[in-house]
């Protein structure tokens, strides 16, 4: 089980009352924080990543708890499954038996204590103090001696102890090891096909804080000059793309004046993917996003768009997204279209059709610590046949000749490559070799679709496929 990177002791934090008897011992500010945003999502569904830096603002932790609280409210969001094992073996109960407020505690002091440097007695008292100022010292008693049965076994040994049997089982072994429900480490397995030696990487690099990537909007701003404003680094495969170390990137200037966007460089590939797409006849500038929100892609399309004299239509139905993706082209040639991708109402003969489709999101659970926990296998159905309709509108809407690109953030195979065979069977769609249009990127599979990895690539593990409409 890795180790996480060190996280300071108990000691020096400064102290803040609960909201318990005034006679109980003061918590600290970091793991009273990262507390409430494990409340948060576990009573009303909230995103950890939307909860924490409204939080950490609103009680002005300084840089040193803010950065304790993030580590230890992702942290053990991410590590859910495997401390609810642990803390089911230490307690001798169902997690559906513990209180919801004690669970809170319980899982922030487990993931201290197994996968943070933080003194194991630093992990047990603060997680004592918080019960009692909240819960009274009965309560504390309980989660005392949970934890300190805890703290008896190493990670590794718990994992010896709880996980599935490797040998008969080595996806589930993983998946536990790694903190990851079974059936999302059985589709990663999947879709590395012969490659599934690769799995225990994939599941490390979903526990592994991501670089913040910034887009250089093209007309705007160079990457190489957006790198030295803002002192990043280049991006490895996209022309646009720019790697910071962390910071906020909304406090930046170049992204404050709409020079330069927060995008995911495998998003960045997929958008160009579709700029660079071979067309049967010439490219009139009819261009169509049909799946917009909240606009990230179509912005760079309309950047492109607007140097290469092309227009963008872009298609969002839920009117708050749609209202995101008019702020992120405001002044580019995009027009919004509120309605459904199944059904615009827009006039065909698009030269080029980008299909982002809503999808499980499983390539992108680095950055949304609690969403591995949510996502259940059966809701893979109704994205799939949502994500047919789609494809099929975008094959209506294209000219003959022309291109749609299909994305996901997904890999798993049936949003992916099943998606795409099921087109070609039923519209005969020509599928193009993915591949030649991101040609400076190694490592994306046998093709003809392209699948980008956050352990190879260090992206958002997209998926995508070029399909042509015949011309006859
Ligand atoms: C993966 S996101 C697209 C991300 C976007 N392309 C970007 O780069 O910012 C999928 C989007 O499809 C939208 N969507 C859901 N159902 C749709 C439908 N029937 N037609 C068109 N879009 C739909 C969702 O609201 C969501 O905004």
């Amino acid at each position: 089980m890795n180790k996480r990177p060190a996280s300071r002791s108990a000691k020096g934090n400064r102290p803040e009352r609960g909201n318990g008897p005034s006679s109980a011992p003061p918590v600290d500010k970091a793991r009273l924080a990262a507390r409430d945003v494990l409340k948060a999502v576990r009573e009303r569904d909230a995103y950890a990543n939307l909860v924490l830096p409204g939080l950490l603002r609103d009680r002005k932790l300084d840089t040193r708890d803010a950065a304790l609280a993030t580590e230890l409210a992702y942290g053990a969001s991410r590590a859910r499954g495997l401390l609810d094992a642990v803390i089911e073996s230490g307690s001798g109960r169902a997690i559906s038996e513990i209180d919801g407020g004690l669970l809170d505690i319980l899982r922030l002091g487990a993931y201290q204590l197994l996968r943070t440097r933080v003194a194991p007695h630093a992990a047990v008292a603060t997680s004592v103090d918080l019960t009692r100022a909240e819960f009274g010292s009965g309560k504390a008693g309980f989660v005392n001696a949970v934890l300190r049965r805890v703290s008896e076994k190493t990670a590794g040994q718990w994992v010896d102890e709880l996980a599935p049997d490797a040998a008969k089982d080595p996806v589930g072994h993983l998946a536990f090891e790694h903190a990851h429900p079974k059936w999302i480490a059985q589709a990663f397995a999947d879709a590395l096909g012969a490659d599934a030696a690769e799995l225990a990487d994939v599941l490390e690099a979903d526990d592994t804080r991501p670089a913040v990537h910034l887009v250089a909007r093209p007309g705007e701003i160079s990457a190489e000059e957006l790198a030295l404003v803002t002192g990043g680094e280049e991006g490895r495969y996209s022309p646009y793309a720019v790697y910071l170390d962390g910071g906020d990137p909304g406090k930046l200037d170049a992204v404050r004046d709409g020079l330069a966007g927060v995008q995911d460089e495998g998003s960045q590939l997929v958008a160009r993917a579709l700029t660079l797409a071979p067309l049967d006849g010439p490219d009139s500038g009819r261009w169509l996003d049909l799946c917009a929100g909240p606009g990230g892609k179509a912005a760079l399309l309309g950047a492109i768009a607007e140097i290469d004299g092309a227009h963008v239509d872009a298609v969002e139905p839920t009117p708050h997204r749609a209202e995101l993706v008019r702020k992120t082209t405001k002044s580019l040639p995009v027009t919004v279209h509120v309605v459904d991708g199944r059904d615009t109402g827009l006039d065909g003969g698009y030269d080029r059709v980008l299909v982002d489709a809503p999808c499980t999101g499983l390539g992108a659970l680095r950055r949304r610590p609690e969403a591995r926990w949510r996502r259940e296998a059966k809701d893979v159905a109704a994205l799939v046949s949502l994500q047919r309709e789609l494809l099929a509108s975008a094959l209506k809407l294209v000219r003959p000749g022309g291109v749609v690109v299909y994305s996901t953030c997904s890999p798993h195979l049936s949003e992916t490559v099943a998606v795409i065979a099921d087109a070609i069977r039923r519209y005969g769609a020509l599928e193009l070799d993915t591949r030649t249009l991101v040609p400076e990127v190694p490592g994306v599979g046998d093709g003809p679709s392209v699948q980008l990895w956050p352990h190879r690539h260090g992206t958002d593990a997209m998926f995508m496929a070029a399909l042509q409409r015949p011309v006859s």
